[in-house]
């Protein structure tokens, strides 16, 4: 698919079906650095398509002084740890935005470590010059490092640790944002034998060598959130979401336990988990969004045009994402009448003020001036709108976005019903 926009409706509001889910990418990025950085074969199964996973895998091992890590945080971060204390003098840039997505965190802690590393543009941002590596510390390294701004930073260096010379200690400093994904890399550590202490705000890991192995990848939750939003905007809904478990790495899988307010059950089965719409979402919630930041779009829209008055803390990093999640947010949502209002820092309220049930389509305020959505560079911003098309027919600017993440997203809403059309 490779049009301006699509636009899409359900014809029936009923789904009933099968869908194949992205792997996760999360996890795929975590295994191939492992891999990387191991001196014994690592076997991995089930990577994901995502754009941002093929993209590190070729990356990783690409021959080039110059490194373009595109729109993937994850790629630009864990590449940055990884050529610095690998000792490989690269170039490594991004995309526009990926230019103006801070890490000078990360570059001061691994400056700290031996690391010489220059800004080629703005202070603080990519693209950065990575020269060579010579370890300042004889014993173990210790560094402190703001853990509010992005988990990544920590995750990058955490994976390249056990190489360190004689082990690194981290020293978290500040509220620690996206918690699950640190936990995330030190699961994914320790299925190949790395141990590592994770106790208040230290994070402690000797050096060690990463074991040989084979390791499996989960099914994406942040990209089952779409299912479950279809689900509660559908009339009558069964999806089976292929192999997602409900026991999983993924800080996301807590969608599964909200999204019984929004009246979506969730019931595992051998096969994947099966989603059915139950009840009408509550009329009134409130989620904190500190663990689950790519989560927070789904829910937002959600909230928003099925009329329930929710409000999202722990915000305060979707402003440095693929976009300013809460500008296109608000920009996207006023065209619903919907208001998402800052009530103090990184808190918001999502309230609709044109009274809409959720009853039905035709009686939807979305009219046709108002249906088309924009998705600034931004695969969750398509995503998260896509359930819309349950209530009307709607256009989404830029469908190729959603690659990211989950390229095979379209092709899997038309299986369960939904007509797409280039436009
Ligand atoms: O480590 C990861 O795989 C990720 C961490 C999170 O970023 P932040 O730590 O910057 O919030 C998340 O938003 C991103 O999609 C993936
Ligand atoms: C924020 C995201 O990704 P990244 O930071 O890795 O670009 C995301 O996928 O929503």
């Amino acid at each position: 698919m490779s049009a301006n926009g699509i636009k899409l409706y359900h014809p029936t509001g009923i789904l009933r079906g099968k869908v194949q889910l992205p792997a996760s990418k999360s996890e795929s990025n975590r295994a191939l650095l492992i891999q990387a950085l191991s001196q014994k074969k690592i076997t991995l199964h089930n990577l994901s398509d995502a754009n941002d996973t093929v993209l590190l895998q070729r990356l990783l091992h690409a021959p080039e002084k110059k490194i373009n890590a595109e729109d993937a945080g994850t790629v630009m971060r864990f590449l940055t740890a990884y050529f610095s204390l690998t000792n490989q003098s690269k170039i490594l840039t991004g995309t526009e935005r990926m230019c103006q997505r801070p890490i000078g965190i990360l570059v001061e802690a691994l400056r700290e470590l031996g690391a010489e590393i220059n800004y080629l543009d703005k202070e603080g941002f990519p693209p950065l010059e990575i020269l060579s590596f010579k370890p300042r510390f004889s014993g173990k390294a210790k560094v402190k490092l703001l853990g509010d701004v992005s988990s990544q930073y920590i995750s990058a260096l955490l994976l390249c640790a056990p190489a360190l010379p004689a082990g690194l200690e981290l020293e978290l400093e500040g509220k620690i944002a996206s918690r699950p994904y640190i936990e995330m890399t030190l699961a994914l550590m320790r299925e190949f034998g790395v141990k590592a202490a994770f106790a208040g705000k230290r994070i402690e890991v000797e050096k060690q060598n990463y074991a040989g192995g084979a390791f499996a990848v989960e099914a994406d939750w942040s990209a089952a959130s779409y299912w479950y939003s279809i689900a509660a905007f559908a009339k009558e809904a069964e999806i089976l979401l292929l192999g997602l478990k409900g026991n999983s790495l993924q800080g996301d899988s807590r969608v599964a336990e909200l999204m019984k307010r929004f009246g979506v059950k969730t019931t595992f089965l051998p096969e994947g988990a099966l989603l059915t719409k139950t009840a009408e979402p509550e009329e009134k919630t409130a989620i904190d969004f500190s663990d689950i930041p790519d989560l927070a779009q789904t829910f937002a829209v959600l909230a928003a045009t099925k009329n329930v008055e929710l409000e999202m803390t722990g915000l305060e990093s979707l402003r440095i994402k693929e976009t300013d999640r809460i500008a296109a947010l608000q920009t996207e949502l006023t065209k619903f009448g919907v208001a998402l209002t800052e009530i103090k820092p990184g808190a918001f309220l999502v309230k609709n003020a044109s009274n809409f049930k959720g009853e039905g389509f035709e009686s939807h305020p979305l009219s046709n001036s108002k249906n088309q959505i924009k998705t600034y560079h931004d695969h969750r911003m398509a995503m998260a709108f896509a359930p819309l098309a349950l209530l009307q027919e709607i256009e989404i600017e830029d469908p190729e976005v959603v690659r990211k993440s989950y390229p095979k997203f379209w092709k899997e809403l038309r299986k369960v019903g939904f007509v797409i059309a280039e436009v």
